[in-house]
């Protein structure tokens, strides 16, 4: 049945602006010209149904697409447009996630629990399986900033499979731990699929994918390029990676660049209208598509944009800001500055000897 998905991913993209420095980001905020900023569609519209119990792995060449699409459905970012629903709730293993640095691991373990919703009772019940099960001795009172990727990712997947999520999400965590750990990890994982959890599994190890994996999404260059059993997606993955393999130099450059020019170049109203297209092509008595179409893409999106409008009222509010601030600095009144403007540059205050601000 349709309606029996544990995650559902429906058009979801994700665009990234491209400014090269902070001060960029800053000038093209205020700036009531929008000039044009480079973009980057790190996702294109993807689709797919994930079922209760059900192991998917994510497989894709180096910046695919596959972390932003885990990283949507975990809620650590938004994405551009389109629908997401998870039902349940998700933990996630990255190298380090949402790990702090400046926390001990100790610390780290009780603050990733509370954000789960262990009450303090239940993680001090857990604090010595998820220690014994990272195994990272002393370091555990150290700032975490002082680890390892290894010892990172030791702590981050004993502190996720401990807090018993319903959804987990395993992104190249296993990739860094040493065999013992790595074991390890691969039994929790059989564990977890044994009591029937949804998991998420990104890796570039074909190998852990066709061991873990019920079925596997290839994500290539920011599309759902196949997604089906293990065996098709994984053979069909392994020709792409020889073909590619097999290109000269230069071939290899001229193909990851036209990939990455496609995805600067994506047009996100020209695939709002293919969808809408597709959509009355499938189902001609449907009604109203457009408007649907536009519902799931922006309905359930904040958007990371402000209005003209939004940066108006805020550089409004920032210069009222300072010129409360200015008045109070030049020892006039309010009133004052605003029937004579210039009595603002006459500053009235003055600093007395015990340091104390008189007008
Ligand atoms: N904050 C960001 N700003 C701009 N571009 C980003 C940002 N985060 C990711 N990207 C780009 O999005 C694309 C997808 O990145 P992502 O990390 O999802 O790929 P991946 O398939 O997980 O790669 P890998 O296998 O190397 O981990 C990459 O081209 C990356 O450079």
């Amino acid at each position: 049945m349709a309606t029996d998905y544990k995650i559902m991913v429906q058009n979801v993209t994700k665009e990234y602006d491209l400014f090269k420095t902070q001060s960029e980001k800053l000038r093209a905020f205020f700036a009531l010209n929008r000039k044009p900023v480079p973009h980057f569609w790190s996702l294109m519209g993807i689709s797919l149904k994930i079922m209760p119990g059900e192991t998917l792995g994510l497989i894709g060449v180096n910046g695919s697409g596959k972390s932003t699409l885990s990283n949507i459905i975990s809620g650590i970012i938004p994405q551009t447009t389109g629908y997401v629903d998870v039902r349940g709730d998700t933990s996630i293993i990255a190298i380090g996630a949402g790990l702090r640095g400046n926390l001990t691991g100790l610390e780290n373990i009780r603050l990733k629990a509370l954000m789960q919703g262990l009450t303090n009772e239940e993680i001090d019940g857990l604090m010595d399986d998820i220690v014994s099960f990272a195994d990272i001795g002393d370091f555990l009172y150290q700032p975490v900033k002082s680890y390892s990727s290894g010892m990172k990712s030791r702590l981050g997947f004993s502190i996720a499979v401990h807090v018993n999520p319903d959804i987990l999400i395993i992104d190249e965590a296993l990739s860094v731990g040493d065999d013992t750990f790595y074991q390890k990890c691969v039994d929790k994982i059989a564990e977890f699929k044994t009591e029937g959890k949804t998991i998420i599994f990104v890796s570039h190890s074909l190998k852990q994918i066709e061991m873990l994996c019920d079925r596997v999404a290839w994500i290539h260059y920011g599309n759902l390029k196949e997604l089906g059993d293990t065996e098709t997606v994984v053979k069909d993955y392994r020709a792409f990676v020889k073909w590619f393999k097999d290109l000269t130099k230069k071939e290899k450059k001229q193909f990851q660049l036209k990939m990455k020019e496609a995805q600067k170049a994506f047009d996100i109203d020209a695939y709002q209208a293919s969808v809408v297209e597709d959509r009355k092509q499938q189902n001609p008595a449907e009604q109203n598509v457009a408007a649907k179409v536009k519902k799931e893409f922006y309905g359930s999106v904040i958007s990371e944009k402000m209005s003209l409008g939004s940066r108006l009222l805020t550089l409004l509010v920032l210069l009222l800001l300072a010129l409360t601030c200015w008045t109070n600095v030049s020892g006039h009144s309010l009133s004052e500055v605003v029937s004579n403007p210039s009595s603002l540059v006459h500053i009235t205050s003055h600093v007395d000897h015990t340091g104390s601000l008189r007008k």
